[in-house]
């Protein structure tokens, strides 16, 4: 174990390197596949369009047929036929005519162009037999071709790729309602500390009720693992031990909050070696969330992260959700928590303690005039939850340093952005 706090960034990598992805797949129906990963490559097994079809209301026709039309010298033309959306035509068109189609209709066989009711005259109307063009078309204006969205025999959709509603929308496309998915990575969740009461429970003289469970529960659940709730123990060793030896043969990952610090209620490290998990560091070079303690147990990693809320805020974001993201088997090109740049708008700069150490400083970011700007949040303190409230980001500041104002610095952005 180290003897030192590490640095943040040294931390996330022992961390990421740890650690290797799930393979298992299971199948999911597709209406609930969103939040999952994609464990197989979907091949596009048609094209898309499958057939060329009419992006418009209106006729179809030759373009050749259409060359000089004005609104002047309108061209007429004969309608044979009218297709909806559904129907397969039942005629070829030839030189002089068209048919009544509606947007997404197939094409009929001869026609390579579609005009809009506007550019005919007195169109509108259904049953005409006579149409007016009042403009000449280009070869394939207002025309879908079959295949020009997604070519047949092409990967639409990769291994690693997170399910969202643009993945969802390709694979009802392609007939897919049981989707191959990573099983999502189980995580067991257990808060430590005498003080604390269930959150249904009436307020006690020196209880706080528990709200890191919940809020650590709802950031897995967001990014993608399967949250599994322990019942809140107090700071006795047997009492967790036992908590976790329940589930420890299901989970993929335990995160506990609170009790890692040097107090003498702070029996986490004891309760890790009881289960014969091994401390791989504990403490880190940020605030809030220094006494953070990492440990594995054979191939599961133990998050003990620090009981202060906005503390356990942090310490999941920097560790726990990169290292979720890494199980679940989601091809990112970087682990770690996605960081913008954004420009201080605070009324005075930001100075730091000299301590070396990396600040995460609860804040909010906002586009004005195209540029991101970040204003912090009142109250810094590690055990203030207020503050997250209102943030959407968190600003990252290295050891000893003045931020100035207008200064550009890294934002780490866990919410989203308005303009103002
Ligand atoms: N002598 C020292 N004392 C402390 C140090 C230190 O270096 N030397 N570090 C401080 C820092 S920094 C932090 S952060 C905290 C970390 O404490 P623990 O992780 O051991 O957490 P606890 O002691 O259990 O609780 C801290 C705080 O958070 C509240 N808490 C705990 N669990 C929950 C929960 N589930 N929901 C809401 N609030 C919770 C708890 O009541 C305490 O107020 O240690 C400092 N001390
Ligand atoms: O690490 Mo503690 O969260 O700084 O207060
Ligand atoms: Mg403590």
């Amino acid at each position: 174990m180290n003897t030192y706090p590490l640095h943040i960034d040294e931390a996330q990598q022992k961390v990421i390197s740890s650690l290797s992805h799930t393979t298992q797949i299971i199948r999911v129906p597709l209406q609930e596949s969103a939040g999952y990963i994609l464990g197989e490559a979907i091949q596009a097994d048609t094209d898309v369009p499958l057939f060329d079809r009419s992006m418009m209301d209106g006729f179809a026709v030759r373009s050749e047929d259409t060359v000089g039309a004005s609104f002047e010298q309108p061209i007429s033309f004969r309608v044979i036929e009218e297709i909806p959306a559904g129907a397969t035509p039942l005629k070829q068109l030839k030189q002089g005519e068209a048919a009544r189609i509606m947007t997404g209709a197939m094409l009929p066989l001869g026609a390579d162009a579609v005009c809009r009711f506007e550019a005919t005259k007195d169109a509108f109307q259904t049953g005409v037999i006579e149409m007016k063009l009042l403009a000449a078309l280009e070869f394939n204006e207002n025309v879908a071709r079959q295949g020009e969205d997604i070519r047949k025999g092409s990967q639409v959709l990769t291994p690693g790729m997170r399910i969202g509603a643009a993945e969802i929308a390709v694979l009802a496309t392609f007939g897919i309602s049981e989707v191959p998915v990573y099983r999502k990575p189980v995580v067991a969740i257990l808060s430590s500390g005498s003080e604390l009461i269930e959150v249904s429970e009436p307020i006690q003289p020196g209880k706080i009720r528990n709200s890191n469970s919940l809020m650590v529960a709802e950031l897995i659940r967001q990014a993608g693992g399967q949250p599994l709730l322990l019942k809140s123990t107090s700071d006795d060793i047997d009492l967790l031990t036992n908590e976790i030896k329940l589930v420890i043969d299901q989970i993929d990952m335990l995160v506990t909050t609170g009790g890692v610090s040097v107090g003498d209620f702070d029996v986490i490290p004891d309760v890790y070696a009881n289960l014969e998990a091994e401390t791989i560091f504990w403490k880190i070079l940020i605030k809030p969330g220094s006494p953070f303690r990492y440990a594995m147990r054979g191939k599961i990693p133990f998050f003990g992260i620090s009981g202060n809320p906005a503390a356990s805020f942090v310490n999941s974001q920097l560790f726990v959700l990169p290292a979720l993201r890494k199980l679940s088997g989601q091809s990112v090109a970087n682990l770690l928590p996605p960081m913008s740049q954004a420009k201080l708008a605070t009324a005075q700069p930001l100075m730091l303690s000299a301590v070396k150490q990396t600040r995460f400083l609860r804040a909010t970011a906002y586009l004005q005039e195209g540029i991101l700007n970040v204003t912090t949040a009142e109250g810094q303190s590690s055990g203030m939850i207020g503050s997250l409230v209102h943030a959407n980001c968190l600003i990252r500041l290295d050891g000893g340093v003045i931020a100035n104002v207008g200064e550009t610095l890294p934002v780490l952005l866990f919410g989203e952005v308005h303009v103002r």
